[in-house]
């Protein structure tokens, strides 16, 4: 089995990235919905929150207030640096749990939708292969603003809180440009997954080759000691 890492910035297109790889029946694992469900209210991660940001972040029904929060993390980089520290180990652990769930139900490759798969030290390591979901800048400022209500600052503080797109392009083994339109992206994802399945048949190719090398030699060995005896 191996894991495929798929990235990009904020409102990037990753999600629209994901929903075509799922319709073709890929293993996904989001890091996003992961994050919301390991600050749920008594979770290990919601009362550390507590503890350092204070009550001002929750709403009425205790969860988190995710507005308030993010206010707070995209505009002061110590605080989410600790934000960072209270939830990462707790969605890695997670994720991991479902790579093993995905292993035990046989699929042989798993991608993992993790938007800061490169600025997180050494995680790349672990994935054969990196998927860049790119957007040019105007394109991925105008979007965020739109999604998410925001004006021109608050959407350049969340920008600017991540490792620039142009960046990441040198170090992602592919690239989707999610810039142009969804037919053009819909199209792009459909090469990725056409590489990713013939990866699978050349992996299959090699212990296929490797299984016959093997046998090949115990034949020899058997004709050498047949011979000698
Ligand atoms: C700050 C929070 C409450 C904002 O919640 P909100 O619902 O508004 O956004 P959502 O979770 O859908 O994230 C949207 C995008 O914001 C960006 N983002 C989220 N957290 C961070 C972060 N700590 N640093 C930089 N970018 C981030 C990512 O691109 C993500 O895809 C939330 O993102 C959070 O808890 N972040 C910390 C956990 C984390 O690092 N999540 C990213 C997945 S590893
Ligand atoms: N090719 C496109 N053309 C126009 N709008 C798009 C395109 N791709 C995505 N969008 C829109 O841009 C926004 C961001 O896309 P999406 O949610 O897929 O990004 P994301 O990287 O998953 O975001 P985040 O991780 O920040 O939640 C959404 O509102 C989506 O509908």
């Amino acid at each position: 089995m191996f894991l495929v890492g798929l990235s990009g910035g904020i409102a990037s297109g990753k999600s629209t990235v994901v929903a075509v790889l799922r319709e073709l029946g890929c293993a996904v694992i989001d890091a996003d919905l992961i994050a919301r469900e390991v600050v749920q209210p008594h979770s290990k991660a919601h009362q550390q929150i507590l503890r350092y940001f204070g009550t001002e972040i929750l709403l009425e029904n205790g969860e988190i207030n995710r507005e308030a929060l993010g206010n707070i993390i995209f505009s002061q980089p110590e605080k989410r640096r600790l934000l960072n520290s209270i939830t990462h180990p707790e969605i890695l652990k997670e994720m991991l749990k479902q790579i093993l769930k995905y292993f035990v139900l046989g699929y042989r490759y798993v991608i993992l939708d993790i938007p800061l798969l490169f600025e997180t030290r050494g995680l790349t390591k672990f994935m054969r292969y990196t998927v860049l979901v790119y957007c040019d800048p105007p394109a991925q400022r105008a979007r965020l603003m739109r999604r998410n209500g925001l004006d021109a600052d608050a959407a350049d503080a969340r920008i600017s809180s991540q490792i620039p797109l142009e960046e990441k392009l040198q170090w992602a083994t592919h690239v989707i440009d999610n810039s142009g339109d969804r037919e053009s992206t819909r199209r792009q994802v459909l090469q990725l997954h056409a590489r990713l399945e013939d990866s699978l048949d050349f992996l299959w190719a090699r212990l296929a080759a490797g299984a016959a090398v093997a046998g090949l030699g115990g034949l020899v060995f058997l004709l050498l000691r047949h011979l000698i005896s």
